[in-house]
């Protein structure tokens, strides 16, 4: 790798985000109030999920909030999911709200994300805060794109007016991460399954963010020389190595920034959940 490349440490700048949220939290404990609290809601078995779920409890617990999980079977109907979402919504120790996705498929992960209370979808993917982001409006935004313009910002990268493009359309990442740039005043390209010449397309990016979950799709000879580089994609391999959606010795000859996975993206996730769940429970009281 040229020295001309450096790599975005999404390990260091997530601790220091956490250590933010830990003293904004001893503050406002110390001040009377009540100790943030974040709902987690895992539905089945899925071993990948319970990891992440165990990362985000023990997550919140090292900066001071609480942190409840509920479990319940992958059988779990609808209703007795929505159910116990109104119960969570009523809870005034609750003040944020993730259910772990994906959903097993007899449940309408709309209707489920649709029920939450805004004011506590510390996930940002109900729709009226996703509408807020849409209009340029405060709002609980989503954690990924949210921790991927925190990374931008940490490597002095100003979007304004540069052209950027987002591989992936999903509602969680690809859209919002769109939505992010532009409110920074970048020209954003979003490619996704049907989009014809991806080389073409990516060869023009002066920011590339890429979230398809696609093991290697983006080469390194595609990375326009000097471009800062964004891997939201994490696969396990089958020996167990976690691998990003692009090909990072190559791209890494060419990018100014590029973010490694693992200790990229994924922990500023992280961060930014405890930072949204913080900012849930300051608007609530
Ligand atoms: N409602 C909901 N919200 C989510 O935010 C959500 C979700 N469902 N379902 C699953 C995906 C996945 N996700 C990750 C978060 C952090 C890492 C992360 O910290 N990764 C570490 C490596 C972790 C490891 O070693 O396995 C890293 O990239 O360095 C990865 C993946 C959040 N998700």
């Amino acid at each position: 790798m040229p020295s001309a490349c450096q790599v975005l440490d999404g390990r260091t700048l997530a601790t220091q985000v956490r250590s933010e949220v830990a003293a904004r939290v001893a503050r406002r404990c110390a001040a009377g109030a009540s100790v943030p609290g974040l709902a987690v809601v895992l539905v089945g078995e899925d071993p990948a999920s319970q990891v992440y779920v165990r990362h985000k409890i023990a997550a919140c617990e090292q900066v001071g909030m609480r942190s409840l999980s509920h479990r319940l079977s992958a059988g779990v109907s609808e209703t007795e999911l929505l159910m116990l979402i109104e119960q969570l919504n009523a809870d005034p120790a609750v003040h944020g709200i993730l259910v772990q996705l994906p959903l097993p498929a007899h449940i309408d992960v709309r209707r489920v994300i649709g029920r939450i209370a805004p004011g506590k979808d510390v996930d940002g993917f109900h729709p009226e805060n996703l509408g807020r982001l849409a209009a340029g409006v405060p709002g609980l935004r989503p954690c990924t794109p949210k921790g991927c313009m925190r990374l931008l910002a940490s490597a002095g990268v100003d979007p304004c007016g540069k052209l950027a493009v987002v591989v992936g359309a999903s509602t969680i990442v690809g859209r919002p991460m769109a939505l992010e740039l532009l409110k920074a005043e970048a020209t954003v390209l979003v490619a996704h399954k049907q989009t014809c010449d991806l080389p073409q397309l990516v060869r023009q990016a002066d920011i590339l963010v890429v979230a398809t979950g696609v093991p290697g799709l983006i080469r390194g000879d595609w990375i326009k020389p000097g471009a800062v580089v964004l891997d939201v994609g994490i696969t396990r391999l089958a020996d167990g190595r976690l691998t990003g959606d692009v090909q990072f010795e190559t791209a890494s000859a060419r990018a100014s920034w590029i973010t490694p996975v693992p200790g990229g993206v994924g922990p500023m996730t992280i961060a930014c959940l405890l930072e949204n769940t913080l900012e849930a429970a300051e608007a609530s009281a």
